[in-house]
């Protein structure tokens, strides 16, 4: 879908991009770097609307330096600032989008109306958009991103100034552009959180260099740590302790300190797990102390650590503080440098 060799972009007093070699196969993709990382230069030059210093870059097979109209005739591109005529209605703005992309008069209201109700905007989108939410706001400039049927959209910065609910409905009707329609997506984020579950892909950049390009699985690969979280009960005011005890008489492996679980709740062991037979062990322990089995699962690492574990020294990263305590709080944002 994207190829880019030794890409670069220099501007007068910044390097934005530094010899940037990326592949990007199908499906959704995330480009994540913290502020002025170089994400929305990336962009700009994937649709041939600035020229890149060095290097070549190309889109769906076309090079950008030299085929950039029909670049933007097969992809879609959602800009990250507020760019949409207040006094318009969504469904007058995104026809003359579409028209502007080549569909003729009948084809580009039948499709607006099919993309508008796909992103979720129904009677609203008869209303002028300067009365809109941000998140109607960022719907609209989806759908003009969809509407003329593209190959690949490039979303820069999709889910900016929308709270937790509306950036994972964002994050779902992204996820949704790829699966039920097939159109490959690169979502640039300066979230690592929020692209765990979104995209196939990551590809994290920082400075303008590519710190690392990946599956997702990779990033947050399945690791052998169990977390178990158990009930108190009468018989054991303290069900955690009674089970740590029990456990480590059994001869399994516990982590040395215990998380906070839950507010109200207990405290999450930590072990290893050697096979099958660890998670055996467990259940019949709990079982014979009576306590209840709250959770029991396999941790997977978080982008966020891996991508602290891999930062260079030098580089302040993200303290990750992700905890059940945490869930449903907004994903970890990278510090800006
Ligand atoms: N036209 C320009 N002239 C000079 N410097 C620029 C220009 N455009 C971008 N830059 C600089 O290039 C660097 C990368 O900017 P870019 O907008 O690509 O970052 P970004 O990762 O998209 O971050 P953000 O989300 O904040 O826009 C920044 O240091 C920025 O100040």
């Amino acid at each position: 879908m994207i190829a880019t060799e030794s890409l670069s972009k220099r501007f007068p007093r910044v390097t934005a991009l530094d010899r940037l070699s990326l592949d990007i196969g199908p499906g959704v993709t995330g480009l994540v770097g913290a502020n002025g990382a170089g994400k929305s230069t990336m962009i700009k030059i994937l649709l041939g609307l600035s020229p890149a210093t060095e290097g070549r870059a190309e889109v769906l097979g076309l090079d950008v330096a030299t085929s950039g109209g029909a670049i933007r005739e097969r992809v879609g591109y959602m800009p990250e600032h507020d760019c949409l005529p207040a006094d318009v209605s969504a469904t007058e703005f995104v026809v003359h989008m579409a028209r502007m992309s080549g569909l003729p008069p009948t084809a580009a209201r039948e499709r607006t109306a099919d993309t508008l109700r796909h992103v979720g905007l129904y009677e609203e989108r008869y209303r002028p958009i300067g009365g809109y939410s941000t998140g109607m706001k960022q719907r609209v400039k989806l759908a003009q991103a969809l509407v003329h049927d593209p190959k690949l959209v490039l979303l820069d910065e999709p889910t900016n100034g929308l709270d937790p609910v509306g950036r994972d409905e964002m994050l779902g009707l992204i996820r949704r552009v790829w699966t039920d329609f097939g159109i490959s997506v690169l979502v640039t984020s300066h979230l690592l959180g929020e692209l765990e579950r979104t995209c196939d892909h990551v590809v994290v950049i920082d400075g303008g260099r590519l710190l690392r390009s990946s599956s997702t699985s990779d990033f947050t690969q399945a690791t052998a740590t169990l977390a178990i979280e158990v009930t108190d009960t009468d018989a054991h005011p303290d069900g955690t302790k009674a089970l740590r005890e029990a456990l480590t008489a059994a001869g399994v492996a516990l982590h040395a300190g215990e998380e906070e679980g839950l507010p109200g709740a207990g405290h999450i062991l930590l072990l290893d797990a050697e096979g099958e037979e660890t998670y055996d062990i467990v259940r019949d322990t709990v079982a014979e102390l009576g306590l209840g089995l709250v959770r029991m699962e396999q941790r997977r690492h978080r982008i966020a650590e891996v991508f602290r574990a891999e930062a260079p020294a030098d580089a302040e990263r993200p303290a990750d503080t992700h905890r059940p305590a945490d869930a449903g709080r907004p994903a970890q944002e990278v510090q800006s440098r």
